[in-house]
């Protein structure tokens, strides 16, 4: 059995560690306060290493997942523990597969990038993946399925990694901020919090579904919702009017841009 370690056990970690089967996968973690880690490691049944080291000397692939400005310090820690059937993963944002090979300050050391979202906390993550030439065709596919145990994987081109980690990494948080908007709407109007939430959210989860399903874009549903002279044409002319189109775009620009400054 393949053995994955985990280096940061914060939300992703737990997310992910969360979704995959124990009977696959041998798992260890390693976080920065031992006993932490140890509570952690019983909670989510999988082993604790004592440090980092340790974790590297016992797994096949080593899952980076602490924060984009940690990592570079956790890594330098490992250097001398690294070694070419070792394959390295990281989750984190803004750093490239060519940063990540000079941090490890190897020259063919296997490294994958992967941008899973929070979603993965109930087995429904969108990730991208990509990988550098040293990863043969085995070590890949473990990753592939350590990742579609836990939601869906697109292979995409690095130089899309920005705009993948704003519109589906970080996109589950302008959703939620949408449906509580739409919630508190309800609330004005006299429905209580809780269950106009939850009428937002099947609404929203169905609606997507109703896209993946039908094959249809997303204006031809819009226009089948829209009766002539009805109510939902009001308010899609108040969205267009109050610049619905052009802030969403706007707020992912400013993801991409702020992912591509984060080192
Ligand atoms: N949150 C999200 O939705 C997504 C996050 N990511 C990426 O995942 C990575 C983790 O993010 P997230 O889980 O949100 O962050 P968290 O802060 O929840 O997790 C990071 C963890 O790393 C621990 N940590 C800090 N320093 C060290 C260290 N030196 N050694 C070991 N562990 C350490 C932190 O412990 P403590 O809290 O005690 O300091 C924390 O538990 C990031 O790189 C982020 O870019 C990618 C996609 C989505
Ligand atoms: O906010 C962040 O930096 C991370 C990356 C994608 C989602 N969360």
């Amino acid at each position: 059995m393949q053995t994955i370690g985990f280096i940061g056990v914060g939300k992703m970690a737990t997310a992910i560690i969360s979704g995959l089967d124990k009977n696959k996968f041998e798992i260890i973690i390693s976080g920065h306060n031992l006993p932490k880690t140890k509570k952690q490691a019983e909670e989510l049944d999988v082993k604790a290493a004592e440090n980092h080291e340790e974790l590297v000397q016992q797994s096949d692939f080593i899952v980076l997942s602490v924060k984009p400005q940690v990592l570079p310090s956790v890594l330098s820690q490992l250097i001398n523990h690294l070694s070419k059937d070792k394959t390295l993963i990281s989750i984190a944002a803004g750093l490239t597969l060519s940063d990540l090979k000079h941090l490890a300050d190897s020259e063919n050391q296997p490294i994958i990038r992967v941008m899973p979202n929070i979603n993965a906390q109930i087995g429904q993550s969108t990730s991208a993946i990509v990988k550098n030439e040293f990863v043969d065709d085995s070590a890949y596919e473990i990753a592939q399925r350590i990742f579609n145990a836990v939601g869906s994987v697109h292979e995409i081109a690095e130089k899309d990694f920005s705009t993948f980690a704003a519109i589906a990494g970080s996109s589950p948080a302008f959703i939620y901020m949408f449906i509580d908007a739409m919630a508190r709407a309800g609330v004005l109007h006299g429905l209580p919090k809780d269950q106009a939430t939850a009428i937002v959210s099947e609404t929203v989860k169905a609606s997507a579904e109703m896209l993946l399903q039908s094959g249809e874009n997303p204006w031809s549903l819009v226009d089948k919702v829209s009766s002539p002279g009805g109510t939902t044409v009001a308010g899609v002319v108040s969205l267009e009017q109050n610049h619905f189109g052009g802030t969403v775009i706007d707020a992912i620009s400013a993801t991409i841009e702020r992912e591509k400054h984060l080192k």
